[in-house]
C-alpha cells in the first residue's frame, strides 16, 4: 500500500441543525478551526453531544457545514459529495456486508474501481495480513468475533488508500482488553501507512494512548488542542483538566510573582508555582489543580491536608488510596508500591503536594 501524506484543514466550520417543526436549532459545531498535519493522528475528545461525530461527518461529506471551509491538502472539499473525497470511514457498527465473505468485503472498494483480479487479490491479502486476518478470508462476517469484524472494517477502509482515514468510536463495542490491543494495532497501522487520521472518542485513555494531538471539545467548541502531554500536564481550564484525567482542586490565594513563577498561599504555606493562568495577579483567588500522582502521603500532621484512609485499591504497579479530607474524598496514587510505605485503611495521614506537577487556574 502506498504512503499518501496529506493535510486536513477546517476553517471556521460551523454546523447548525434546524428543527423546523419546533422552530429550534442546535449549534452542533461552533466555529472550529484546526489543521491536521500529513500523517498525523488527531482525536476529537469530549462528552456526549459535543459535536465530535458531526465534525467527522462534515469531513467525510455526509453533512455540509452551515459556514466555513474544509480543505484536504490544497483542495477545497467543503461541498464535494462523499465519493468524490479521498476519505474512508470506519464506523462503530462495522458496517460489513453480511452476505459476503471477508475477502469480498475487503475487495468491495477495489471491485468498484474495476481493478484486475490479480491486483485485487494481491491487495486484499496485503490488507488482511496487516490486520492479522489472512487465514479468515473465506469466512462470513457473522462467524467472526467483534474484534475480528472491526479488523475487516479497517482493512476495507485502508485498502482504497484514502488520503484521510476517519474512525468514529471504532472500538466502543469491544470489551476492555480487546480495545487496548486494537488501539495499539490501529496506531501501528496508521503509522506504517502514514495516513492522516481523525479518531472520535469519548474515552480519555484511548485518546491519550493513540493520538499525536488531541482536540478537546465541549458544546460544539474547541477547548484545547495539544499533545497528550500538553493536555494532561498543562490543561488550559478546569474543564479540560477534569476531562482528561483524575484531578483534585483546592482554593488558594495568590500572594505575589517571582520571576516567571507565581507565589501562592495554601493553608499558610508559601508555594512557588511554575504553571499557572497568566491572568492571575497578586491578591486573586486561584484554584490549584493536583493530579493523583502529584500528591504524596505522609504521617499525620506532616503534610498540608489532614485525612483518613477510606480504602486502598491495589492495581499491581500502583495503589490508589482514597482519603477523606475537609475537601471531600481525594485520591492519591502511589507508584511502585513495593518500594513505598502503604498506610493501612483507617489510618490517619496527611497529604502533601508536589508544586512542579500542579497548576493554578483563575477561580
Ligand atoms: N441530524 C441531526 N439533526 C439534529 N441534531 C443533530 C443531528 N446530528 C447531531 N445533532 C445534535 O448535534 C449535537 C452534536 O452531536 P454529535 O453527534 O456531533 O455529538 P458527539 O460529540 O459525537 O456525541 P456522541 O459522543 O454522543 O456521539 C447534539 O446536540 C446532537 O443532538
Amino acid at each position: 500500500m502506498k504512503k499518501k501524506q496529506v493535510s486536513l484543514r477546517l476553517e471556521n466550520v460551523t454546523k447548525i441543525f434546524k428543527d423546523r417543526k419546533n422552530n429550534t436549532e442546535v449549534i452542533a459545531v461552533n466555529n472550529s478551526t484546526f489543521e491536521i498535519k500529513p500523517g498525523e493522528l488527531i482525536t476529537l475528545l469530549g462528552p456526549s453531544g459535543c459535536g465530535k461525530t458531526t465534525t467527522l461527518r462534515m469531513v467525510a461529506g455526509f453533512e455540509l457545514p452551515t459556514k466555513g471551509k474544509i480543505y484536504i491538502g490544497n483542495e477545497d472539499v467543503t461541498f464535494l459529495p462523499p465519493n468524490k473525497r479521498d476519505t474512508a470511514t470506519v464506523f462503530q457498527s462495522y458496517g460489513l456486508f453480511p452476505h459476503m465473505t471477508v475477502f469480498d468485503n475487503v475487495a468491495y472498494g477495489l471491485k468498484l474501481r474495476k481493478l484486475s483480479r490479480e491486483e485485487i487479490e494481491k491487495r486484499v491479502f496485503e490488507a488482511l495480513e496487516m490486520v492479522g486476518l489472512k487465514d479468515l478470508a473465506s469466512r462470513a462476517p457473522s462467524r467472526l468475533s467483534g474484534g475480528q469484524q472491526q479488523r475487516v472494517a479497517l482493512a476495507r477502509s485502508i485498502i482504497v488508500e484514502p488520503a484521510i482515514l476517519l474512525l468514529d468510536e471504532p472500538l466502543s463495542n469491544l470489551d476492555a482488553l480487546l480495545r487496548e490491543q486494537m488501539r495499539i494495532e490501529i496506531k501501528k497501522i496508521q503509522r506504517k501507512l502514514g495516513i492522516t487520521a481523525i479518531y472520535v472518542t469519548h474515552d480519555r485513555v484511548e485518546a491519550m494512548s493513540l493520538s499525536d494531538r488531541i482536540i478537546v471539545m465541549k458544546d460544539g467548541k474547541i477547548m484545547q488542542i495539544g499533545t497528550p502531554v500538553e493536555i494532561y500536564e498543562d490543561p488550559i481550564s478546569k474543564f479540560v483538566a477534569g476531562f482528561i484525567g483524575k484531578v483534585a482542586f483546592f482554593t488558594v490565594d495568590v500572594i505575589g510573582k517571582e520571576n516567571d513563577n507565581i507565589v501562592i498561599d495554601f493553608k499558610g504555606r508559601k508555594l512557588i508555582m511554575k504553571k499557572y493562568d497568566k491572568e492571575l495577579n497578586s491578591g486573586d483567588k486561584g484554584v490549584l489543580m493536583a493530579r493523583p500522582e502529584s500528591l504524596i502521603l505522609k504521617e499525620e500532621k506532616e503534610g498540608l491536608i489532614e485525612g483518613r484512609i477510606k480504602i486502598n485499591v491495589y492495581l499491581g504497579n500502583t495503589v490508589e488510596s482514597f482519603i477523606d479530607t475537609e475537601y471531600g474524598e481525594i485520591m492519591v496514587q502511589i507508584d511502585n508500591p513495593g518500594q513505598k510505605k502503604i498506610f493501612p485503611e483507617g489510618a490517619a495521614v496527611s497529604i502533601d503536594i508536589v508544586p512542579e506537577l500542579c497548576k493554578v487556574f483563575k477561580e
